[in-house]
């Protein structure tokens, strides 16, 4: 089966330090991949990558079989690559429906953009979004007000207003409580039915109950990939990354 998003030899430099090296990866439609790794492994950089943040230094990112390389970051995002940010960005002042509003009308495809001002579409989309992100009971408050938790799942709804084929996260659980865990948990199962994720997550316990994929960089190279019980029971995945996350 050939990936959605595919990663070949990718390699880059910040001047003569290598920090991607010959990584390759894919992520194959309809799942869950986590991208775990020890601090420096390269996780950031290969999202930064991934959506032309940033250049590689050689090799190739196909998506959905077109080679996006080379392309400006716009046209990345365009062709359906969305990303949410560990830090949130929606607008404090405004309801969390009208940040789902902009979120839509700042749609990336251009075909859909003709449809932007009807108002079923809209609508549908709208509630289609808040249902998953669980906030419908909150449109109406203002996204300033919202538990730390809450902003996180209306950022992934702003995501989602967009589209994308493939959603890209950094760290979403991170400085969630328990139970705010436990209901992003839910939230990326339901998304799993209609999405394709790539997550960089250091929560093993999280990782555990949401990845259909786990890959494993080390030093800017894969060092293994598989379901969670194979990455769990790898010796050199054990030696690199899990033994240090027990100890912590
Ligand atoms: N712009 C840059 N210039 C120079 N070095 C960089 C730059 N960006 C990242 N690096 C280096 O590349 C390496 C990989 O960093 P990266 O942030 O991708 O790791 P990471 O796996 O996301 O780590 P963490 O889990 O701590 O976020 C690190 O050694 C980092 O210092």
């Amino acid at each position: 089966m050939t990936g959605l998003l595919e990663i070949r030899n990718l390699s880059k430099s910040f001047d003569t330090t290598k920090v991607i090296n010959d990584f390759s990866m894919e992520v194959v439609e309809g799942t869950i991949c986590c991208l775990v790794g020890p601090n420096g492994a390269g996780k950031t950089t290969t999202m930064d990558l991934i959506t032309g943040r940033i250049k590689p230094t050689s090799g190739q990112i196909l998506f959905a079989t077109d080679d996006i390389t080379a392309r400006h970051e716009h046209l990345i995002a365009r062709a359906g690559i969305g990303r949410k940010f560990q830090v949130p960005a929606v607008l404090r002042d405004m309801s969390v429906r009208q940040n789902l509003e902009v979120a839509y009308s700042r749609q990336t495809n251009p075909f859909r953009n003709l449809f932007k001002f009807r108002k079923e579409g809209l609508k549908e989309k709208l509630d289609e979004v808040a249902t998953l992100a669980g906030l419908t009971d909150r449109l109406k408050e203002r996204a300033g007000i919202l538990s730390h938790g809450e902003t996180q799942w209306l950022e992934i709804g702003m995501v989602l207003m967009q589209e994308p084929r493939l959603l890209l996260m950094d760290e979403p659980i991170a400085g969630m409580t328990e139970s705010e865990i436990e209901k992003t948990t839910q939230i990326f199962k339901d998304l799993r039915q209609s999405a394709t994720l790539l997550v960089v997550e250091h929560d093993m316990g999280f990782v555990r109950n949401i990845a259909d994929v786990v890959v494993v960089m080390h030093m800017g190279s894969l060092l293994a990939q598989g379901s969670i019980q194979e990455i769990e029971a790898d010796r050199r995945v054990r030696d690199v990354y899990l033994g240090e996350q027990e100890a912590a």
